[in-house]
Parts: structure tokens; sequence; C-alpha cells
């Protein structure tokens, strides 16, 4: 066994894998799910023979454990590729509305632009289609700050920005990078009391949709308590497969669903294309999970988390500074971004010089830009030089407090060590 020079720890020993925000392991239950199903149930979901039957049948008991897991009707859940074709189809589907009811009013929509708002802390997958539509001329686009007082938008900040043209509110359920959790219920809540005026006044409905990404497996989902019109769901965030789903409260009946395109008439032609069998039993699987265990789930998390941040308190004292931590806003229980505090720390520094850690300074779909910090700490207030020290460290089901206690140790020596470069 190799063993490195600088502080014994043998090269080939086993990492440590603190990343789960950017995705999670199959848990072997949905493994075996997958497994089965591509096995057994490999017919055409549309055949309507035994084999055509079998699949269907696998597909309806997954979109019950979905719906279960989130509170929600079996017929309120549409799977796709994932949570960016989720956020996609809810941004297209929203404006579909807005130009559908202009229409009716025999409105001239030639010279009405549909108006969005959002918050500076969404996913890529919100945030760049969004102004890929702006860019184009095709909508107005409202970004609304995150209180740098929580991390979190304001449900003020956001009804002060709503104008007659605004067709969405879209804010993600919890940070992928900080944890913080977003006050989805209030912003709902708020937007669904302006309804009868709207409509009163000739105006379009304001459609609510959150990305629960980050959210779901790791605390309380339920569309009845949030109230949103459109929910996305991402499965290899709770150790499901890398498929997702939308869910629409009364898809078409109360709620508008427009497809990004056309095909063979799956998924009640909201979302076409031949069924993912075998994916989607994993999905179904991953949901029963979180239905099962999430409180437990929840709880040795936050335990972990907790754990990481008093033993790193221990180590580094005030030279470090944990962002998104504040007494206004909560955090997803596996989440802690922290900063250390020095010259030559940056958090890609760190991470290239650590022996047993696998980690991110922010998102992974972000991991190829060096030479910035993360736009999420800065949206939050935290200074450039501590932001660009920062890493995010997500911890997992199975995370153990000695699997904390190495962590912590191989920062202790990485940054020792970089700190008499
Ligand atoms: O890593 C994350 O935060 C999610 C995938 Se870009």
């Amino acid at each position: 066994m190799d063993v490195n020079k600088e502080n014994g720890v043998a090269e080939s020993s086993p990492k440590i894998y603190l990343d789960y925000n950017a995705t999670t392991p199959l848990e072997p239950s949905v493994l075996t799910a997958i497994h089965d199903a591509l096995r057994d149930a490999w017919g055409n979901p549309s055949s309507s023979y035994a084999a055509g039957k079998k699949a269907g049948h696998v597909i309806k008991e997954a979109r019950l454990s979905v719906a279960n897991m989130i509170g929600a009707l079996e017929g309120d859940i549409i799977f796709t590729s994932g949570g960016t074709e989720a956020n996609n189809m809810v941004i297209h589907s929203a404006l579909e509305h807005f130009y559908e009811f202009h229409r009716e009013r025999e409105n001239h929509i030639s010279d009405m632009k549909p108006h969005v708002i959002t918050s500076n802390l969404e996913h890529d997958s919100i945030q760049l289609p969004l102004l890929h539509l702006a860019e184009q001329g095709k909508i107005e686009l409202t970004f609304v700050p995150a209180s740098q007082d929580s991390g979190a938008v304001t449900t003020e900040a956001i009804l002060n920005k709503v104008r007659p043209s605004t067709c969405l509110v879209t804010v993600m359920m919890a940070n992928n990078e900080t944890g913080v959790i977003q006050p989805i219920e209030n912003i709902s809540k708020a937007i669904r009391g302006l309804m009868k005026s709207r409509l009163s006044q000739e105006m379009p409905r304001i459609l609510v949709h959150t990305d629960a990404a980050q959210a779901i497996g790791k605390i309380k989902v339920d569309v009845n308590d949030l109230e949103v019109d459109y929910l996305t769901v991402v499965g290899h965030k709770f150790y499901g497969p890398r498929i997702g789903a939308l869910y629409v409260r009364n898809p078409t009946r109360d709620t508008p669903i427009h497809p990004m395109f056309f095909g063979g008439g799956q998924e009640r032609n909201f979302r076409p294309g031949t069924e993912n069998t075998g994916m989607i039993a994993g999905l179904g699987q991953a949901s029963q999970l979180v239905v099962e265990n999430l409180d437990q789930y929840h709880k040795n998390m936050k335990l972990i988390r907790d754990y990481l941040e008093v033993r790193l308190k221990e180590i580094f004292q005030d030279k470090i500074q944990v962002n998104g931590k504040f007494e206004t806003s909560e955090r997803i229980p596996n989440t802690c971004n922290v900063s250390f505090i020095g010259i030559g720390l940056e958090g890609r520094k760190i991470l290239a010089t650590v022996k047993r850690l696998q980690a991110s300074v922010g998102a992974a779909c972000h991991s190829d830009v060096v030479s910035r910090p993360s736009p999420i700490l800065i949206a939050i207030g935290v200074p450039h030089d501590i932001a660009m020290n920062a890493l995010r460290l997500s911890v997992g089901r199975d995370t153990t407090k000695e699997d904390i206690d190495v962590v912590v140790e191989d920062l202790k020596v990485a940054i020792e060590g970089l700190r008499h470069k």
C-alpha cells in the first residue's frame, strides 16, 4: 500500500463522499426494482397483451408511490427524463397558458409579453431557460434577490414584483449549495390570494412552481401544504435513478400543462415517448422508501451534519464561516456550506489537496468554472474572498461520525499544508 509521505494517509485509503446534493447512489432495493422491471416488465406499456399490461402495472404502481410521497393524486404525476425537463415543461406551460388566456379574450397578444418572477438562487435548469427567453424578447423576467438576513427570498419581495402580465412564480424549495429552505407555502398562499382580483380585472392567473429537487427525501414535501400548481421531483437526489417527475395539480382541469414535444400519446400526451419502465420502477421504489423512512433519514442526516459543524468549529475555531446558517431561516438537514478563512485556501485548492474527502465548492454543473466564487454565496451576501474559500459538504443517509472524523482530520492536514505553502 502506498503511504503518502506528508500525512501518513495511505493513497489507497477509501474516499469519503460528502457530495450527496450533487447526486446519490441507488438504494439496493431501488436497484433491485430496476433490475426486476427490466427483466420482467420489458413489454411496451401501450401494448394490450400480457407483456404490455405487466409494464403498465409497474408504471401505475410507481406513479402511486411518487404521488403518495408528496401527498398528490396518481393523475397529478407526469414522468419526465429528469428535473431539467420538468422545469422547462413548467415554463413552457405557463407561457402557453398566458397566450391562451389572451387569445380567448381576443386580446392582441403580439404586443403582450408574459412576465415571470423567480429568485436569484435558482438552479441553471430554471435560470437559463428563463434568461434565454428574456434575451429572445419573449418574456419579461424579474429575479428577486434573496434576503441577506435569511438566505431566502421573502414573500413580500415576490409580491412586490407582481404585475398584470405576471403568469409564473418559480422558486426552488431548498437551495442546493446552502441548503436554505425557501418560504414556498407562504409565497403560494399569497399568490393564490391575488387570484380572484386578477381574474376580475381580466389578468392571467399566476401559476406557482417549486423545484423540490433538494428537498425531497430530506424534509417533508406535501403539495397540500405547499398549495403549488407544479412541483419538480428529481430521482437521483434521493437515492433513485436519473429520471424525474412533474407534479401538476389536476392537469388541464385545474392546472395548464402543455407538451414540449409530440409523439405516441404516452403520459396522456403530456410527455410522449415510450416509457422508461425500469427507471420508473426505480423512482417508485425510491419514493416508497421516503414514505416509509423520511423521519429517520432527516434525523440521521441532521445528527451527522450538526456533528460535522461541531467538529469543524473545534478544529478551526474562528478560522471558518458557515454560509447559509441564519437565525431567520432553516436548512435542509444534510447540507453544510463552509468557508476557511485565510490566504491561499480557495475551495478548489483544498479539494485538490485533501486525500479522502470527495465534495464540491458548489453546484456540480458549475464545477468546470474555476476562477469565480459561487454566485449563490455572493447572492446571499458572502464576501468574495470568503466565498472563494467555500466548500459545499452534503452528508448522506449512511454517513457516519467516523466518516466525519476522517474528513475533519483530512481537512485539518490539507489546510495546514496550504497555510504554510
Ligand atoms: O450539485 C448540485 O448542486 C446539483 C447538480 Se448541478
